[in-house]
């Protein structure tokens, strides 16, 4: 929205949020998350056509388009849990909007959510919608954490889905005339609203797969002695393949791919199709493999105990240029090391000790969930404290 703000001076954007904590970290000086180049950004747009605010309701009442990019987490209870998403948040934010709307309105899912989603929140604006018009439009988010800025400024894609009817027509083209601001027209892709939806999901599991399939080829390379990074650079200069998103880890981790795959899974489920599901599923569990798999290679590689053993852990955030910590494959190897009896050091430059001490006692899972929203860095804690 920032971005949006910054290349568009002639739109007004309110970022408005339920938790009072993130408006107020918006409104200062350390703001609630870091990420290169955001600080830059907001300070050149904040109290000119960029508004902090928690007053959710004022201003949706006025907006003209509605970006909804409330969490979507895993669900842990209930029918689908461990892999369906969570729509509560938005749902509430749906029933908000047709609470408080007095004029027609375009609302944004930016959220990633199942496809088919569009479909129930049609549904719980227009009931009682007072004869407002709503157009719902999927706009799914492809920034990475750690190059957000670059990847808004620069998208390979913006996608815009929406109803194939005149009113949705006139919608997308709304929209669109904002990206347009500063994105290539050819860039802009429209499509109908569940194409937009399912592209998202798409999206982050062929990354991930990419990902799994090159940890996969690291087990074999350790059995046989080839070497992984030779593998993988040889396999990458074909260009019918390429070489991005082909680096061996530890695993994937962040709040997204897990999640979205998850979901993914569960969806293919729902529409009867067992067998794709359990194809993206293995994605997962590679993953899952990949984690347990260097812990065992670390324990083994030291007389198979690491009971006492002081073992120091360099960077925690699930990548680099990042505070997050949803779903870091350290803190599955933490959990592993410690399970061992082993002794650990832990340092992020991103992340604070508190955030790790939490971390490591948390449930799966539990991430996602507001009250544990993304900590702020040590240097905003420093500066904070001055
Ligand atoms: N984090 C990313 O890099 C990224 C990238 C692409 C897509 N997404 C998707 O965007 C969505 C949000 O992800 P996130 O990482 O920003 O989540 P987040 O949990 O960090 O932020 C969500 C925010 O929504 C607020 N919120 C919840 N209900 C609300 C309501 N009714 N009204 C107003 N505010 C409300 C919460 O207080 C929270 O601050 C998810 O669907 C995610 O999959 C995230
Ligand atoms: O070759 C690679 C590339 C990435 N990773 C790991 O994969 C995870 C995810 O990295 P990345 O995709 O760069 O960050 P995210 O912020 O999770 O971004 C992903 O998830 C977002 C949320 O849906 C999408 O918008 C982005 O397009 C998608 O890249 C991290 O743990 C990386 O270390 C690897 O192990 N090997």
């Amino acid at each position: 929205m920032a971005v949006i703000a910054l290349k568009c001076p002639d739109i007004e954007v309110a970022v408005v949020d339920i938790s009072v904590p993130r408006i107020t970290a918006w409104n200062s000086d350390q703001l609630p998350i870091y990420e290169p180049g955001l600080e830059d950004v907001v300070k050149q747009c904040r109290g000119k056509n960029l508004f902090f605010s928690t007053d959710v309701e004022k201003h949706v009442c006025e907006a003209d388009i509605v970006f909804v990019s409330v969490n979507t987490p895993t669900k842990t209870r209930g029918l689908g849990a461990g892999k369906a998403a969570d729509l509560t948040y938005w749902e509430s934010a749906a029933r908000m909007i047709a609470d408080v709307s007095k004029s027609d309105k375009i609302v944004v899912e930016k959220s990633t959510v199942p496809v088919k989603t569009a479909e129930a929140i049609e549904k719980i604006l227009t009931h009682n919608s007072k004869g407002i018009n709503f157009q719902i439009l999927s706009n799914p988010e492809f920034l990475a954490e750690g190059t957000a800025i670059e990847d808004l400024f620069k998208p390979d894609r913006v996608l815009i889905g929406g109803r194939e009817t005149p009113e949705g027509q006139k919608a997308i083209k709304m929209l669109k005339d904002v990206y347009a601001h500063w994105v290539p027209e050819e860039n802009i892709i429209t499509t109908n609203l569940w194409s937009a939806e399912l592209s998202k999901l798409a999206a982050n599991a062929f990354l991930a797969q990419r990902i799994s399939s090159v940890n996969a080829m690291s087990a074999l390379c350790e059995a046989t002695g080839a070497n992984v990074s030779e593998v993988s650079y040889a396999v990458g200069k074909d260009t019918r393949i390429g070489s991005k998103f082909l680096n061996p880890s530890v695993g994937f981790g962040g709040s997204c791919f897990q999640k979205d795959i998850l979901n993914l899974v569960y969806i293919c489920e729902c529409n009867g199709l067992p067998e794709v599901a359990e194809y993206w599923r293995q994605v997962i569990k590679i993953n899952d493999y990949q984690k347990s798999r260097f812990v065992n290679r670390v324990v083994a590689s030291m007389f198979n105990t690491v009971s006492n053993k002081k073992i120091a852990i360099l960077g925690f955030a699930f990548k680099k240029d990042t505070g997050d910590t949803r779903e870091t494959p350290a803190i599955d190897v933490c959990k592993g090391l410690l399970g061992d009896k082993a002794r650990l050091s832990i340092y992020d430059p991103q992340v604070t000790e508190d955030q790790i001490q939490r971390d490591l006692t948390m449930n799966k899972f539990d991430w996602d969930h507001p009250l544990h929203l993304q900590p702020m860095s040590p240097t905003t804690v420093k500066q904070e404290r001055c």
